[in-house]
């Protein structure tokens, strides 16, 4: 992957969305984002076959598109499907571990202290998730609001290496994201919740 894939990073589980989430997906993928994760969390989340069937919809939609498809936590999942990738956090497998079964694929992993970045770098990963930017909605046990002064240092730190901000990011603040040197914006509710996906996915950028 490059770090440009980053640009505009969707986010999405079921819960995240009022419409249909495919048809909010595939409003998405017509509109330019240029990676996808499938999150699926929370009461209702799917599970089971109703899971893997929509993670399979998910799949085809971002294989149309030409836009890689990764799946949040779920590693049982992303190598059933095999998926292009899986998002991990700190509180999942050691990413030595997810790097071997992912061996060609895409491994993110959330980050939040220049160890984590650290262990994530010289573990492996493809890419880092820095956050919460901004206070979230989407996230019930994030970390508070940590500012983009962390983004910035893991810039200092690693000046080539992929980085996506995630967290609160709107089409107002993600310049900032930019700006602290990240290398996109991943966002949830900002698509999900956009009245006209196309403009608010260019104002991401
Ligand atoms: C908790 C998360 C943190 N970062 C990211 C990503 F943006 F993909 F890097 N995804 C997550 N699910
Ligand atoms: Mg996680």
């Amino acid at each position: 992957m490059k770090r440009s894939d980053l640009a505009v990073y969707f986010i999405m589980g079921t819960e995240n969305c009022k419409d249909e989430p495919l048809v909010v997906l595939e409003d998405a993928l017509k509109s330019g984002i240029t990676f996808f994760q499938l999150r699926e969390k929370g009461a209702n989340a799917l599970t089971g076959e109703s899971l893997e069937k929509f993670a399979l919809a998910c799949q085809t939609l971002c294989k149309e598109y030409n836009v890689p498809f990764i799946i949040n936590d779920n590693v049982q999942l992303a190598l059933k499907i095999n998926a292009d990738g899986v998002h991990v956090g700190q509180d999942d497998a050691p990413i030595a571990q997810i790097r071997e079964q992912f061996n060609g694929k895409i491994v993110g992993v959330s980050v939040h202290n220049d160890e984590e970045m650290k262990v994530a770098v010289e573990g492996g990963a493809d890419y880092v998730g820095i956050g919460p930017i901004y206070e979230t909605q989407s996230k019930a046990d994030a970390k508070p609001a940590a500012g983009v002064s962390f983004l910035s240092k893991a810039r200092r730190d690693y000046q080539d290496f992929p980085i996506v901000g995630i967290g609160g990011i709107t089409t107002e603040n993600a310049s900032e994201v930019l700006a602290a040197g990240a290398d996109g914006v991943a966002v949830i509710s900002a698509i999900c919740q956009s009245a006209d996906r196309r403009e608010t996915i260019n104002l991401l950028k």
